[in-house]
């Protein structure tokens, strides 16, 4: 488990709060994902290689150092969309690759409905980015569609996960980071996380459940 990072801090604890609470609006439910989002991906990216440059100030040189590879950003559509500006303007050269995935209902199994990442061209580093990791399914589906891909430096970012799937997910590939916000205990009949917050899509985008 040396590579699951569960973030400790107080904004953290903070934000989460509102976004657990079911009397949080859409947008103010957006705001706190994007802000949880930031953190997570701040925390995610504190050893991405450097090279040092030098820059011209209007004083004198300054020695600075800038990113040294190539970084993908994969959202899992749909949920995974509300964290992508918050890691855009951390990192606004990064590329950002789509998959599309929902749950079966019934047996809360992932069918992936959307895929166009070319064959070559895969970054050093993937962010993978979905508020949330409940079987651990989807997460599993899309490591191995990255692994597949080529990608070698893979990072999971999500803001709640279940133990259940966290253990699953740190269990099947041990070379990759998981950064995520909280750790819930369980899982219900539906496999919802709980206490969880809900369904994070259907909050983000202000839809009905089981629409
Ligand atoms: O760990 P798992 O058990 O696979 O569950 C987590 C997945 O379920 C949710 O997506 P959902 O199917 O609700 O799609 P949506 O983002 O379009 O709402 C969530 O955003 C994850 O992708
Ligand atoms: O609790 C859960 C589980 C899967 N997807 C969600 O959005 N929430
Ligand atoms: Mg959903």
């Amino acid at each position: 488990m040396s590579h699951v990072h569960v973030l400790q801090h107080p904004l953290v604890s903070h934000h989460l709060c509102q976004l657990r609470d079911k009397r949080t609006r859409p947008s103010e439910f957006r705001s706190a994902v994007s802000r949880l989002a930031m953190l997570i991906g701040v925390r995610a990216t504190d050893d991405l290689p450097t090279q040092p440059i030098t820059i011209p100030t209007p004083v004198a040189d300054a020695p600075c150092h800038e990113l040294a590879t190539d970084i993908g950003i994969v959202p899992v559509l749909r949920a995974g969309l509300g964290m992508v500006d918050p890691l855009l303007d951390l990192i606004p050269d990064a590329s950002v690759w789509h998959l599309g995935l929902y749950r079966n209902e019934q047996t809360a199994e992932p069918v992936g409905y959307y895929d166009k990442l070319p064959k070559k061209g895969a970054p050093n580093v993937a962010l993978i980015l979905d508020p949330m990791l409940a079987t651990g399914g989807s997460i599993d589906m899309v490591v191995r569609r990255l692994m597949r891909w080529g990608v070698e430096d893979i990072r999971v970012l999500s803001i709640i996960a279940s133990q259940a799937g966290l253990d699953r997910v740190a269990k099947d590939f041990p070379h990759i980071k998981l950064f995520v916000a909280a750790v819930d205990p369980s899982l219900n009949e539906q496999a919802f996380i709980v206490p969880g917050l809900g369904d994070a899509g259907d909050r983000i985008f202000d839809t009905p459940q089981n629409d």
